[in-house]
């Protein structure tokens, strides 16, 4: 791939520079004459508030949005870029948050497809290899060239991304949200390449919400507000506090919130019966394989059980037959008493973690979407649905420009607080929450955790997956971890330090019981 001739290269210049950016969608300002530079070799840290315009920054970028106003430069020199071909040739690559990769194909397929290396007319597969194997080598990525993608955990697909923007010859690299689907040994592993790229000279944006992160593997920050940039800090001289200010406009409270100190319901809560109850539950997957067995739990009214697991461990297949997408195989799941019902269970509110395919209807309106399923029965006159949708809005602090917009144009931590303001507002004795707080600000998270321990203070009982094992931590009264299907350690929430759940997520600890839960 070559290089479009250009002027030539300012010495002392940074590699990529974002002059007066600026980005209208209809109303909605995105992005208002920001300016960001970014040196060879850096590792700048992109934050902001839900909405803020980060994305929309880094698909001008990176070729996906033409900017109303303002320039790109590359080591000092405009560049025009009219789509990501044309990005790529001018040495930038960007890793989606959704990873976009033919899973029946090998790592060095994957990586190479497009720009493939040619002998006599065919894809010369040894030098596709060699050349994988070699960035694998040179950046500390570790990946075999020769596995099939689909077989690969998350982590290491991610890392195959990065691979094929490296092998592009990308010198800027653009990561958006990447430690979003991480677990936190994947996530270490990650920051750590980072540093690595950043030592070999390639300049990283990394947009994301974790400022541990920024702090921990960034060299620069800029902070975003409303499309405009409210901050620019060395990292070394910051903390999260500053950040947070800058961010949001104020720091962030207390938690108002968080476990019961002993971490066990308290009081009459004891003797109740499970308002939940899994009873020796096994499902298979598509293909015939065990994806969960032998699970046994129960969740009571006001109480959170946590569910952590390595992704792939049967949570997923677990919350599938809780909600009544997926048939038990045997076992049981009982509600207040009562097996679930199949289709989609009406007792049970649902937040899945993958909003854009089960929780949305994108073409709708956000109005439309946060009163989903609330028309049944009784017909709501449309000015009253439109003022319990202002009212959700207001009280979730949901950004959209307006609640007719089409839910698609929001953000993506605005789209998923809608849902999670549609279902924690329904009155379901049960709730089950995916990720609750994936891709959201701090200040939302924040919200979103009160509003949870509020649902749970209410008397609901609360099944919260999440890969944050801080936030099972503040939120949980129990946290119940899956390996290989099965529950291998069900720890009070006093108990469930980062070395035990750690342990037992990677299988390291067998079947474990704390304050022995367990039902059946
Ligand atoms: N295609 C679009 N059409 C209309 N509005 C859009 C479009 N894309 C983004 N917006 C709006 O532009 C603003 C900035 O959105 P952007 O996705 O850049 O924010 P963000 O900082 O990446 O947020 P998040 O952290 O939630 O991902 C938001 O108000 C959003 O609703």
């Amino acid at each position: 791939m070559s290089v479009p001739p250009h002027d030539r290269p300012v010495a002392g210049a940074p590699a990529v520079e974002l002059a007066g950016i600026t980005k209208r969608f209809g109303d909605v300002l995105a992005n208002d004459g920001i300016d960001l530079a970014v040196a060879r070799g850096e590792v700048h840290a992109v934050v902001g508030e839900n909405g803020a315009g980060k994305s929309t920054l880094m698909s001008v970028l990176y070729g996906l949005h033409r900017p109303d106003a303002g320039q790109v430069l590359r080591a000092g020199v405009p560049v025009r870029l009219r789509s990501p071909a044309d990005a790529i040739a001018h040495g930038l690559g960007m890793v989606h948050q959704r990873l976009r990769l033919f899973p029946g194909l090998s790592v060095a397929e994957n990586v190479v497809i497009g720009a493939e290396p040619v002998r006599r007319g065919m894809l010369d597969r040894a030098a596709a290899d060699r050349a994988v194997a070699g960035l694998s080598e040179r950046y500390g990525l570790d990946v075999d060239p020769s596995a099939r993608v689909g077989e690969l955990p998350v982590g290491v697909r991610q890392r195959v991304e990065i691979l094929k923007a490296l092998y592009r010859r990308a010198e800027v690299l653009i990561l958006d949200e990447p430690t979003a689907v991480l677990t936190p040994g994947e996530t270490e592993g990650l920051l750590r390449m980072v540093r690595e790229f950043a030592a070999e000279g390639v300049s990283v944006l990394l947009v994301t919400h974790k400022l541990e992160e920024v702090l921990a593997a960034s060299d620069r920050v800029t902070v975003l507000r409303g499309g405009r940039v409210t901050g620019r800090f060395d990292t070394a001289a910051t903390s999260a506090d500053e950040l947070v200010q800058a961010m949001i406009g104020r720091s962030l409270g207390a938690p108002p919130h968080g476990p019961r100190p002993t971490g066990t319901p308290s009081g009459p809560a004891e003797a109740m019966a499970y308002v939940l109850e899994v009873r020796d539950l096994h499902l298979r997957d598509q293909d015939g394989v065990a994806a969960v067995a032998e699970v046994s739990f129960g969740v009571r009214a006001g109480e959170i059980v946590g569910l952590a697991g390595v992704a792939g461990s049967g949570q997923r297949e677990l919350v599938e037959a809780v909600t009544g997408l997926r048939r038990a195989g045997s076992g049981e799941v009982l509600l207040e008493g009562r097996p679930v019902e199949g289709g989609r269970e009406r007792r049970v509110a649902y937040v899945p973690a993958d909003r854009a395919g089960r929780a949305t209807a994108p073409i709708m309106s956000l109005a439309d979407n946060l009163l989903m399923g609330e028309q049944r029965g009784i017909r709501l006159r449309p000015d009253r649905m439109r003022q319990r949708a202002a009212a959700l809005v207001e009280r979730f602090s949901i950004r959209a420009s307006s609640v007719r917009a089409p839910i698609a144009q929001l953000s993506g931590g605005n789209a998923q607080k809608a849902v999670l303001a549609r279902e924690l507002s329904r009155d379901t004795p049960v709730l089950v929450v995916e990720e609750p707080t994936q891709g959201v600000d701090v200040g939302a998270q924040e919200r979103i955790h009160a509003l949870l321990a509020e649902a749970r203070d209410a008397g609901r009982a609360v099944l919260l997956q999440s890969s944050e094992l801080s936030e099972l931590r503040a939120l949980a009264d129990r946290v119940l971890v899956m390996f290989e299907g099965r529950v291998v350690a069900d720890l009070p929430v006093a108990e469930a330090t980062d070395e035990r759940l750690g342990a037992a997520m990677t299988g390291a600890a067998r079947p474990e019981q704390g304050d022995a839960e367990a039902t059946g």
